[in-house]
């Protein structure tokens, strides 16, 4: 099987044939940087992550473009509110988002455009509307005529012209033909940042921004656009209209990730209900919460709950315990062992994680029976199967960005425990089972659980 995507624009899975031979090119819409990151945004940046890293794995050369939209109206909202300038609010957040992208292992964007750095790409693409009889300049404002596009203007979203409502993005309705068109650049306000353009001073409109910075980094036709669903309208349709009228190909494949909800309601910034990520990293270990976001399918919604959340992080330690006990005994993983066909399967599937973690899950049931018994040959190739599809997933225990930061203190912590856990045999020999005990809970509260086995004590880190 090779890959198959469900694409929105179709409403079908489609199997995935890039534009150019043996390169993938992504565009994801990121973060809008009014406020620091909740697990819904994470989740998105997740779901991409692992489809990046999916399609690395089976041979693609993969460009990977993530926004920033470092202006817009809730951004100058907050900024006012704060009365600090909106570029502060923005580069804050914007260091927010990055930092918990980074904590839960997404990998690095190969580019990460900024919109505010990319005016003269909008100007270009505004020129080119106009040019073509799709756009207008009006009152210092410039707006996308629908009607100029109105047989293709709601393929995406799946709706007719004559049924969409107005477009709510200016003060002043009297500047449109018709009030179903939305704007491509804001004219100046009092107090909010402008920059010039040949129809006077203003700001971008979002969905310009999109546009012009997908199509600088991958080119006029591309492989993949993503976002969550909360995108498809209007934002990813006036993205398509923006583009293709002015003459680009644009995306090839709409993919679309499903809410992170709480209580019923999307997760949302501006609706007050985000659990943040600083938070979230105290409950579980940042790499539970990226198997909690990445489990679900990710067209699926994921309804929170703290229960499921403890569920997936059992879950976790489950794997992450048969790879501690594996790597003890086996000392080099195969890394190119190949993957387990049913795991590749799945995740050529639309990505079907769910699915991918039933074959990991069984493949760590087989390498607990096969370490129990001794068998070292089995427990080296399970271990590197296990291994290599965490890896796909982000998910490897062994990675370096789940161990602690700086030096590997396992040595060091292994030599600490040896001596108390000798003090604790003392004890015991000499009948003295308090002192014995007291030593196992001393090393409890420091978070190392000891376990006798039949060669002996091992001990691990439980927190
Ligand atoms: N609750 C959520 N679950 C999953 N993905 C989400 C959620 N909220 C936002 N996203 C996705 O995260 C990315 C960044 O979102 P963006 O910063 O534009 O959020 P927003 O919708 O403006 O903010 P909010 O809705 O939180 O006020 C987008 O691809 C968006 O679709
Ligand atoms: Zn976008």
């Amino acid at each position: 099987m090779s890959l198959h995507i469900y694409d929105t624009s179709t409403r079908a899975i489609r199997e995935f044939v890039p534009v150019e031979a043996g390169r993938a090119s992504i565009y994801l819409c990121g973060a809008t940087v009014q406020a620091p990151p909740h697990i819904g945004h994470i989740r998105s940046g997740v779901n991409f992550d692992v489809l990046r890293r999916w399609m690395a794995r089976s041979g693609y050369e993969v460009t990977f473009c993530r926004n920033v939209t470092d202006i817009d109206d809730k951004i100058i909202r907050v900024s006012a509110q704060e009365g600090v300038p909106w570029f502060v609010v923005a580069e804050r957040n914007q260091r927010a988002f990055t930092w918990a992208y980074d904590t839960l292992g997404c990998l690095p964007p190969t580019v990460e455009p900024r919109a505010t750095g990319h005016v003269p790409e909008m100007i270009t693409l505004m020129e080119r509307l106009i040019e073509r009889g799709h756009a207008y300049a009006s009152g210092g404002d410039v707006y996308f005529d629908v009607r100029s596009y109105a047989d293709r203007y709601g393929s995406l979203s799946n709706q007719k012209l004559e049924n969409m409502r107005a477009a709510a993005d200016t003060d002043d309705e009297s500047c449109k033909r018709d009030p179903r068109d939305f704007a491509l650049w804001k004219g100046e306000k009092p107090g909010e940042p402008t920059w010039p353009t040949p129809w006077g001073p203003g700001r971008p409109g979002w969905h310009l921004e999109c546009s012009a910075m997908a199509t600088k980094y991958l080119g006029p036709a591309f492989d993949i656009h993503g976002g969550g669903i909360d995108l498809i309208f209007p934002h990813h349709e006036n993205e398509i209209a923006q583009s293709q009228a002015a003459g680009d190909d644009f995306a090839h494949y709409w993919m679309h990730n499903g809410m992170l909800k709480i209580g019923a309601e999307k997760m949302s910034k501006s609706l007050g209900n985000s659990l943040l990520i600083p938070d979230m990293v105290q409950k579980v270990r940042p790499v539970e919460l990226r198997y909690y976001l990445a489990a679900p399918h990710y067209r699926s919604s994921i309804d929170y709950s703290e229960e499921a959340l403890l569920e997936a992080a059992a879950a976790y330690q489950r794997i992450e315990g048969f790879v501690t006990r594996a790597a003890e005994v086996i000392h080099d993983v195969d890394a190119d062992a190949p993957l387990p066909q049913a795991f590749a399967d799945a995740l050529d599937d639309d990505l079907g994680t769910p699915q991918a973690l039933a074959v990991v899950h069984e493949v760590v049931r087989e390498g607990n029976v096969a370490l129990a018994r001794g068998d070292k040959e089995a427990v080296a190739r399970l271990l590197a199967e296990t291994q290599n599809m965490l890896d796909v997933l982000g998910l490897d225990p062994r990675s370096p960005q789940w161990r602690t930061a700086g030096t590997d203190l396992t040595p060091v912590v292994d030599a600490l425990v040896a001596v108390a856990l000798e003090q604790r045999k003392a004890a015991r020999e000499r009948k003295d089972y308090a002192a014995a005990d007291a030593i196992r809970d001393q090393l409890s509260a420091a978070g190392i659980t000891v376990e006798d086995t039949p060669h002996g004590a091992r001990w691990e880190l439980t927190r």
